[in-house]
């Protein structure tokens, strides 16, 4: 914890060097506590409505400030002792290790004993000579405040964004702040939105925040299916936050509630904050839960499977994703780097090549059609049949999928023979067919549905309707995604997915040497 007891007009200037102590020795969370005008034993519990106004630019600048000195840290201002003048502790209930605080912080001590049953270690760090003040923010006089105000979004993976807007939202609160929370159709043409965490963990990350930013207000978190949510249900409600990019939503908002005879909502908007480590250039300029998700991508998300029967050696990693997601580019990088790649869908055409038992009873079970003049099946013929019909294509998977499991487990053991000590396997249908038993680490390859069905219209030139019929023969993306251990996204351009992949291999490398070290 951070404490700032710094005079009103001289926060910001010794904050960042506190931010820039606290980012060498924090991992996790950072809570900041201001104290303005601290002489102990007396905290400062009035402020004028100018100091208010100035202590709200304050904690926004301290974000700010934060995304640029330790972007990393789960950063939470602590904002109740604006609101209720009596408390003399904040009802902080989290174990803090350390404080950091200016040297020049008289009586600290007595201030933590007062603070905490049990006592952190306390880091002091030189004061840092007020220069400009605080005159910009000091001008901006808003200390305008309401019962209930209410903010919304997707709060994926909360960020010092989010908090921004939070803190904006919270600091113009006295008794109620509603928060809506997409979710449903609402979140699904974000980018990756299947890697948008579970509503329930959004919620609880929102209440858990809130309650450290201020524990004297009310929380209604509620999620929202459709795009106004409670602003045009609740009358009550006084105040929107809105940022750069819902400032438009907020007056459309208005023009509902005037339909329904509600009091217009007053708009608060909050300008967002820019990106400092954009890892990709098709990544957000603003801090954004995209960003966060698009950085998942070729990283080991889940520890890889190992178990005592299972051979460490070749370590098989099982290569998915839905149709045309770029699988088979995916395996030809990984390839070009060096490690033995196998492809099911070449062993299936080998499993009922000419002259096979399987070739024989394909043609017994879907006619004589499906084989062509060569003696090869014609998998175009054999595609429009079993696409067109769920059972016919359960009975070709039936009659397929063992026969290349048994080529497959014969090409992983001879490669194991051969030396390799990563095989990849690429399958299309990986976890129906019940393969990623097989494997230790499953990579599963993630694009949008709309990117899919324009690439399949590319690719097997057909249109619209087939292109969708072929998709949706297989089981949505969001049903695998938290079996796989690792996500890889074609979405963007060659160089991105190079890059993926090139992250992914450098992981899957790491642990396999990782394995060895460990077993000797
Ligand atoms: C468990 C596995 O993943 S094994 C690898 C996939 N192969 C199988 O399941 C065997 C049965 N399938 C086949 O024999 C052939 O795919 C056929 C006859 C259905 C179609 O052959 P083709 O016209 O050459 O198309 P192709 O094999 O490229 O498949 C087209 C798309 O259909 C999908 N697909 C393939 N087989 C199936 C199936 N059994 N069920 C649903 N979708 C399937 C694939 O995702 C593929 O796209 P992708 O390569 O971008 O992933």
């Amino acid at each position: 914890m951070l404490v700032i007891a710094a005079p009103l007009q001289q926060i910001l200037d010794t904050v960042s060097a506190l931010l820039h102590e606290a980012r060498q020795l924090v991992d996790q969370t950072l809570y900041i506590r201001l104290e303005p005008g601290y002489q102990w034993p007396c905290r400062k519990t009035i402020f004028t409505s100018e100091e208010v106004s100035l202590l709200r630019a304050i904690v926004l600048d301290i974000y700010r400030e934060a995304a640029r000195e330790c972007s990393h840290l789960d950063v939470r201002v602590l904002q109740g002792f604006l609101k209720n003048s009596d408390s003399r502790t904040s009802s902080l209930d989290k174990k803090v290790d350390v404080i950091i605080a200016q040297n020049d912080f008289v009586h600290l001590e007595e201030y933590v004993r007062e603070l905490f049953a049990v006592i952190p270690s306390v880091r002091l760090v030189p004061p840092v000579i007020a220069a400009s003040g605080t005159e910009d923010a000091a001008k901006v006089v808003d200390s305008i405040t309401f019962d209930s105000v209410c903010v919304g979004g997707t709060f994926d993976r909360l960020h010092l964004g989010h908090k921004l807007l939070l803190s904006a939202a919270v600091a113009r609160a006295t008794e109620r702040l509603v928060i809506g929370v997409t979710d449903g159709d609402m979140i699904k043409s974000k980018v990756l939105w299947e890697l948008i965490e579970p509503l329930e963990v959004r919620m609880s990350a929102l209440r858990k925040c809130l309650n450290d930013m201020d524990p004297t207000l009310k929380y209604d978190i509620l999620p929202i299916y459709e795009p106004f949510g409670p602003t045009i249900r609740d009358r009550s409600l006084q105040c929107l936050c809105v940022s750069d990019e819902t400032i438009k939503g907020g007056l459309k908002v208005n023009e509902e509630r005037a339909n329904k005879d509600f009091p217009p909502m007053a708009l608060f908007n909050v300008s967002l904050l820019p990106e400092q480590n954009k890892m990709e250039k098709f990544m957000d300029d603003k801090i954004s839960s995209s960003s966060k998700r698009i950085a998942l991508l070729g990283e080991i998300l889940r520890k890889p499977r190992a178990h005592p029967s299972f051979p460490e050696y070749p370590f098989v990693v099982g290569l998915t994703g839905g149709i045309c997601a770029g699988k088979s580019r995916i395996l030809t990088i990984f390839e070009s780097l060096g490690l033995t790649c196998i492809s099911a869908d070449k062993l299936g055409h080998e499993a009922y090549s000419p002259g096979t038992e399987l070739n024989q009873i394909l043609v017994d079970t879907f006619g004589t059609a499906v084989r062509a003049a060569d003696g090869t099946i014609d998998r175009k013929e054999l595609g429009a049949i079993v696409f067109a019909d769920a059972d016919k294509r359960d009975r070709l998977n039936q009659l397929v999928w063992p026969e290349i499991e048994k080529s497959l487990q014969r090409e992983i053991a001879g490669a194991g023979r051969a030396g390799a000590r990563v095989v990849v396997v690429e399958a299309a249908l990986l976890f129906e067919a019940g393969w990623d038993r097989l494997a230790h680490l499953v990579c599963y390859t993630l694009i949008s549905e709309k990117e899919a069905i324009s690439r399949v219209m590319v690719r097997d030139k057909c249109g619209y309707e087939l292109a969708l019929k072929k998709i949706h023969s297989q089981k949505p993306a969001k049903m695998f995604i938290d079996r796989a251990h690792m996500i890889l996204s074609s979405m963007w351009d060659e160089r991105a997915t190079e890059q993926q992949v090139h992250r992914a291999f450098e992981e899957i490398v790491d642990h396999v040497q990782g394995i060895k070290t460990h077993s000797g």
